[in-house]
């Protein structure tokens, strides 16, 4: 399981999509799913209503979303396990780390570290979510993501900002944070790539398949 991650307005959707082409042209079978999940199951239904502020001050607590967030995971666990069986590569849109650099990127710093544990502690420990194999960080400058996600929002008609995209600070953070669990080569490893220029996803197709 390949987990691709990064701030909003990274591109991880276009390049999720062009690592799916070069490992199809490989051969490979492969299975995509993003997080939080945009079905109708009532755990990614729930946090779709935190995120666009329909649950009243839920949103304002970190532990809160992150629970949301968690059991979107814990109930779509059993089908990541399946896929992982019968697919070479596994390729996760967010995953527990999302679930880290955005929770901890709220809090005062102090607090961020235990956060970070605690994250782990829930998902892995409590809940049995699977461990990802590793991640790849999309990593651009605030500026970029930001000026990405506003194009999405007036090229994509019906796409809403949600309460974190509205919030550069925040995204600032979460890229800080981000960098951390990668330097930590937190829960799996980490290979930091540069979002702002073309991605060789020829070579990283090999290198997955490798
Ligand atoms: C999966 C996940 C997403 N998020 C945030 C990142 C995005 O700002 C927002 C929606 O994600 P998306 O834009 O990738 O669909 O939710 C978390 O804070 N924790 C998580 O565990």
């Amino acid at each position: 399981m390949v987990v691709v991650e990064g701030l909003d307005g990274a591109g991880k959707r276009t390049f999720a999509d062009r690592l799916t082409a070069a490992l199809h042209a490989r051969g490979a079978r492969t299975h995509g799913l993003a997080f939080p999940r945009y079905d109708d199951d009532v755990h990614a239904e729930l946090v779709r209503d935190a995120l666009y502020g329909r649950l009243g001050d839920l949103t304002d607590s970190v532990h809160g979303m992150e629970v949301l967030y968690a059991l979107d995971r814990r109930a779509a666990a059993d089908g990541l396990r399946a896929a992982v069986a019968e697919h070479d590569v596994v390729l996760v849109d967010r995953y527990v780390a999302s679930g880290a650099a955005y929770g901890a990127a709220r809090l005062h710093q102090d607090a961020a570290g235990e956060f970070v544990e605690w994250v782990r502690a829930l998902e892995i420990d409590r809940f049995g979510i699977p461990v990802p194999d590793q991640h790849l960080l999309l990593a651009v400058p605030q500026q970029v993501a930001a000026d990405r996600a506003a194009h999405r929002e007036r090229t994509e008609p019906g796409r809403d900002r949600d309460v974190y995209e509205s919030d550069g600070g925040l995204q600032e953070r979460t890229g800080a944070v981000y960098a951390q669990l990668a330097a930590a080569s937190w829960l799996a490893p980490w290979t930091v790539l540069d979002g702002s220029t073309e991605i060789d996803t020829a070579a990283l197709a090999d290198r997955l398949l490798g």
